[in-house]
């Protein structure tokens, strides 16, 4: 069952065209990442759905609520962690969920979110004493206060170090196996990758893809290398790889090989070698990521503007 409907969506700020006609649906209980470099509209697009843009175009349901007519139903059933959420820096952390919980009509008791997101020593601690990954803890804390079914996290891991990031993503998965969509906005490749069970693609102002990572990276055809320690130097790899299926290039420098390929040539390579009996070792197969699933979507590289 989708849980978010949208369809058509355009957005223009001073004239500008910002989304245009952006549409995908989010099924219940799934993380649904929303991946793009900066600019793309990302955060205009999630706004509309939280209701707190109208758009210009195009429709939105969440729910089956409009977030325009709705805005207020919608409010008790969503929980947002806005991408600059900013708490005074002396409010303790039990006020801070004690005020966000009486901003709904049933919330969650938040003794239970403090235990639940290890902050349960931190009960007394004020906001600006509180490490990096201990704040994104008690932003996801503040989102689920409410009890929501679908929360959205924006730009949830930025300014992290990489322990910090992955005990966030652990708290991510919790929160999905909770049974709580989550709707995450990022443009970090490998979060999405870790995380999101389908991901839509936005590039300027429009979503080129939606798939599961793993289906974005399969539908690449880039080139991508294999390296090896050849332990002979009897045989000539370039006369003996360089003809097979998908293979474009080989190239030996002393006893280390690269071949450069596309599709399934690393299957190829590995068989003719074993046919030859040919010994290798340090075998490496450069993965495929979701990096190059962006250039062959968009025709650049991710990041770069141009
Ligand atoms: N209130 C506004 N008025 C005018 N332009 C805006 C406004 N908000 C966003 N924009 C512009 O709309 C475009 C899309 O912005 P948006 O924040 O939705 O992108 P994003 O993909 O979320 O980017 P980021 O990853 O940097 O948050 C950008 O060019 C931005 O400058």
């Amino acid at each position: 069952m989708a849980v978010i409907d949208v369809t058509g969506l355009t957005k223009r700020y001073a004239g500008q065209t910002v989304l245009d006609g952006v549409s995908f649906s989010v099924e219940d209980g799934e993380i649904f990442g929303i991946l793009g470099p900066n600019g793309t509209g990302k955060t205009t697009t999630v706004e509309c759905v939280e209701g707190l843009r109208r758009p210009d175009g195009g429709s939105v349901r969440v729910l089956g609520l409009d977030p325009v007519r709705d805005g207020r139903r919608l409010r008790e059933v969503i929980g947002v962690q806005l991408q600059h959420t900013q708490l005074p820096e002396n409010i303790k952390v039990w006020e801070a969920l004690d005020l966000y919980a009486s901003f709904y009509a049933r919330p969650r008791d938040w003794r239970e979110l403090l235990e639940q997101w290890g902050l349960a020593d931190k009960r007394n601690a004020r906001f600006g004493k509180l490490s990096g990954g201990q704040k994104q803890r008690l932003f996801i804390a503040l989102a689920l206060v409410g009890g929501p079914k679908v929360a959205f996290l924006d730009e949830l891991t930025t300014g992290l170090d990489p322990q910090a990031r992955r005990a966030t993503w652990e708290v991510i998965k919790q929160v999905r196996d909770s049974g709580v969509t989550v709707v995450l906005v990022s443009h970090f490749m490998d979060e999405v990758e870790e995380l999101c069970d389908r991901v839509a693609v936005f590039d300027r102002g429009r979503v080129v893809a939606i798939d599961t990572p793993t289906g974005l990276i399969d539908g690449v055809d880039a080139e991508h290398q294999m390296r090896f320690t050849l332990m002979t130097d009897a045989v000539d790899p370039a006369a003996l790889l360089g003809d097979l299926p998908g293979v474009s290039g080989v190239t030996r420098t002393g006893d280390q090989v690269v071949v450069t390929g596309r599709g399934d040539f690393a299957t190829a390579v590995t068989a003719a070698l074993a046919r030859h009996q040919l010994l290798v070792a340090d075998l490496r197969i450069g993965r495929r990521t979701l990096d190059d699933a962006f250039i062959a979507l968009t025709g650049r590289p991710f990041g770069d503007p141009s």
